[in-house]
């Protein structure tokens, strides 16, 4: 079966630094995904190859068995990649409904009126397929939980019906309540057959809702392997491991 996203030779180097060297890996449609390794690994720099917000200095990535260059985030975004950074590039002050829609607002004909009803039910729609129950779409970002504002970054997501979602370390700021909501969230998108490549250095998390695990050391790829059977220890211990 042809992959879903497959990256072949992926090199990226920073002037004399190089963050990833020959990177292969394939994802398939409907898997989670940890990409883990520790400071300094190349996940960042893989990320942002996969965002579309640089281009990677060797190798190629193809969707569906089609290779594809990312313009800019936009365009990867358009392609079915949708990247969650850290920070969830959320508008504190502005409404659940704006932030869903936030630049690709949807209008009325004749006049391109904000159709504010519609992006309000629509976000309550996706807030419900995460099993999210918030009443007022009104309700500022700024007053949600940790939880529910990973979950409005979620949600811009699926508004892009983005077919890959990249969470990058979305419990790191995360008391133990709220990693308990996102990695809900997380069950919840693979239970719609959504792909999610989790960025991680919580290996408690990675235990408990990735599929599949890759570790980078030094910009290489070191492990590619099924979670299942591994402990948070074991793990961290491959991250840890000196280079043979
Ligand atoms: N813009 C840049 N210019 C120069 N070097 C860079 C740049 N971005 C990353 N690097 C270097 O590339 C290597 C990989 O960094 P990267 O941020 O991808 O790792 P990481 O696994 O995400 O680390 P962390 O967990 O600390 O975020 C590091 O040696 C880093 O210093």
């Amino acid at each position: 079966m042809t992959p879903l996203l497959s990256l072949r030779g992926i090199g990226m180097s920073y002037g004399a630094v190089t963050a990833l060297r020959d990177v292969d890996f394939d994802i398939g449609a409907g898997e989670v995904v940890a990409l883990c390794g520790d400071n300094g690994a190349g996940k960042s720099s893989l990320v942002k190859i996969l965002a579309g917000a640089q281009a990677p200095t060797a190798g190629s990535i193809a969707l569906d068995g089609a290779n594809e260059k990312f313009r800019d985030p936009q365009d990867a975004l358009r392609k079915g990649i949708a990247t969650i950074y850290q920070d969830l590039a959320v508008a504190p002050r502005l409404s659940i409904w704006q932030n869903v829609f936030l630049g690709s607002e949807l209008t009325r004909p004749p006049f391109g009126l904000l159709d504010k009803r519609r992006m309000a039910e629509m976000s309550r729609g996706f807030l419900a397929r995460l099993a999210v129950d918030i009443a007022d779409m009104e309700t500022p970002v700024e007053r949600l939980s940790g939880g529910q504002r990973q979950a409005v970054a979620i949600c811009r997501a699926l508004r892009w019906d983005a077919r890959i979602i990249i969470m990058d370390e979305p419990t790191a700021a995360l008391g133990v309540k709220e990693t308990a909501q996102v990695l809900e969230l997380i069950r919840r998108l693979q239970a719609e057959k959504h792909t999610v490549i989790l960025v991680s250095h919580a290996m408690q998390d990675v235990v408990a809702v990735a599929d599949r695990v890759v570790i980078l050391r030094g910009g290489r790829k070191v492990q590619d392997r099924p979670v299942a059977g591994l402990t948070a220890g074991d793990l961290a211990a491959m991250i840890m491991q000196r280079a043979a």
